[in-house]
């Protein structure tokens, strides 16, 4: 399958303690470092390089740390790198990079890398914690229904970006079967509706979910065709961790409990609020305004077969980082529709005016005055390029928080330990530390907006023609007897 407009920019590496006998600055640290790539032939200088990976930390400190807040966003330091270091680390990757992801050169010439926290370990790190640590990541995905005006084909008002999209990627080859798993079921704050989406994940797992045990992964897709996928590997790796006296006999049912406790600590720690920000109380969208279920969600399916009306719909608890991430990935209030004449205005302008690219702020510098103009939520379009471009730089940070991951770095703890700063999970039979943060928070190139637009027509245009026409007309017909599903919102 093709990738983004604009594919990855960068490329990760794991630095373990032992790369301190090469390079002192790693000292007792296990850090990752991000070196930018680029096509072949397209070499850029020190200099833009500098300003490039700058402009990355940037943002995560002064845009993304707002929105999401302090503990879970890491943006990292830049550092400089002997030539030399760069250059045989650049040799010792290059026959692990998946195939696919070769169309790019790792930077080697400029010497610049981020340098980051190893987040599959538990945030803040500290040097005397050599414990088992388990990590888990999952990209989400978009985790709301476009309410937006906008939007021109009434299906993308019932079933989800993800649901549809599944459909098109299987028939491009990118993955082999469908998932079940549906965003807004994991963002629906209902434990019910959130088991059933990590299970699914555990089923299907894709991009969207890894899990790492020490460091090294031991669950999920390396790329995408090489994945390790196995329940009875995965729960013989976390039976430890859940069972540390043993007392559970290896099998089926084993295996079905230990995947049990694991879902349960994922979902805890999902909605655990472990820090504030402060565009905390900014209100994108009136939860009621957005309808909170897919109809394509197998779980909203099966409820619907049932006869069951009434679908859960807890909410998120304001703190957690689920809850920030839909609030900033709602920030595409138009919905790409909308957004893509805002896009041409600002596009048309910059074409009579290109000098002042800069001035807009397009390519940064995302400092604190960028911040602030994207907390403009007003939808009244005066045509003017302002208006214009405030909802162009929205659209970015929404398409940014709609692609991120979250990890939750968890690890065993004895009860004595609980007067630790850390918050803390518990299972039947153990308990865990555990931090929560977010990475992959590079800011989406504005160029990127007209392959959106494009995709988003792709995306829709398959459903309906290979999906929904298709359908089994009982299901339609159940679906329209249930139009006036009531959602139940509890406080949490
Ligand atoms: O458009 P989507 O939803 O398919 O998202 C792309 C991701 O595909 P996914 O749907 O998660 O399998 C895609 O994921 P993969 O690299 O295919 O694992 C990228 O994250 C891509 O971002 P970028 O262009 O590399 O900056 C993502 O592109 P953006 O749309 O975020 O630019
Ligand atoms: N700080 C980190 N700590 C631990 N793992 C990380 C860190 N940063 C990245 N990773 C791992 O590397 C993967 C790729 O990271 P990221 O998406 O930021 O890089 P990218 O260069 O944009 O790659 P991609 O092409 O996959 O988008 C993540 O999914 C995660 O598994």
């Amino acid at each position: 399958m093709k990738r983004g407009a604009l594919g990855s920019q960068t490329i990760v590496v794991f630095i373990n303690a032992n790369a301190s006998l090469f390079f002192p600055v790693f000292l007792q640290r296990c850090v990752v470092l991000r070196f930018l790539k680029s096509p072949p032939n397209q070499n850029k200088t020190p200099e833009e390089i500098l300003h490039h990976l700058q402009n990355i930390v940037d943002f995560g400190k002064h845009v993304m740390k707002q929105f999401f807040g302090e503990n879970y966003v890491h943006h990292g330091e830049i550092i400089q790198l002997p030539l030399d270091f760069v250059r045989q680390l650049c040799l010792k990757i290059q026959p692990e990079r998946p195939e696919c992801r070769c169309d790019k050169d790792m930077d080697t010439l400029s010497g610049y890398a981020m340098c980051l926290p190893n987040l599959t370990r538990l945030q803040p790190f500290r040097f005397s914690e050599h414990r088992p640590i388990l990590c888990i990541e999952i990209k989400p995905k978009c985790g709301f229904i476009p309410f937006s005006s906008h939007v021109s084909q009434e299906i993308k008002h019932k079933v989800c970006r993800y649901c549809m999209h599944q459909h098109l990627k299987v028939a491009n080859g990118k993955w082999k079967r469908p998932s079940k798993y549906c965003p807004l079921d994991l963002f629906s704050g209902n434990k019910q509706r959130m088991h059933f989406a990590l299970k699914s994940l555990l089923q299907e797992a894709q991009n969207n979910l890894k899990i790492f045990k020490n460091g090294e992964l031991i669950y999920g897709c390396k790329d995408d065709q090489d994945c390790v996928c196995d329940w009875n590997e995965l729960a013989r790796h976390l039976k430890p961790f859940f069972f540390p006296c043993n007392g559970l006999a290896s099998g089926p049912q084993c295996t079905r409990t230990v995947v049990k406790e694991l879902i349960h600590v994922i979902t805890m720690a999902l909605l655990s609020s472990t820090d504030s920000c402060r565009a905390g109380d900014m209100k994108t969208v009136p939860i009621s305004q957005g309808r909170s279920y897919c109809e394509a969600s197998a779980f909203n399916k099966e409820l619907v077969r049932n006869g069951k009306h009434k679908l859960e719909s807890s909410g998120l608890p304001r703190g957690c980082l689920l809850y920030k991430t839909l609030q900033a990935q709602m920030l595409d209030m138009l919905d790409i529709e909308g957004l893509y004449p805002l896009y041409s205005r600002v596009e048309q302008y910059l074409e009579e005016f290109p000098e002042e690219r800069s001035t807009l702020q397009i390519d940064g510098p995302y400092n604190e005055a960028f911040y602030e103009k994207l907390l403009d939520l007003s939808l009244e379009d005066d045509g003017t390029v302002a208006f214009a471009l405030t909802k162009v730089q929205q659209y970015r940070i929404a398409m940014t928080a709609k692609d991120c991951s979250i990890m939750i770095a968890l690890s065993p703890c004895l009860q004595d330990e609980c007067s630790e700063q850390r918050p803390v999970v518990l299972t039947s039979k153990s308990r865990f530390t555990f931090s929560v943060s977010v990475l992959d928070l590079d800011l989406k190139p504005y160029e990127s907006i007209p392959h959106q637009y494009k995709l988003d027509g792709e995306i829709v245009n398959y459903y309906l023609k290979n999906v929904q026409a298709k359908e089994d007309p009982v299901m339609s017909n159940l679906f329209k007897e249930n139009e006036d599903c009531t959602l139940v919102l509890h406080k949490v």
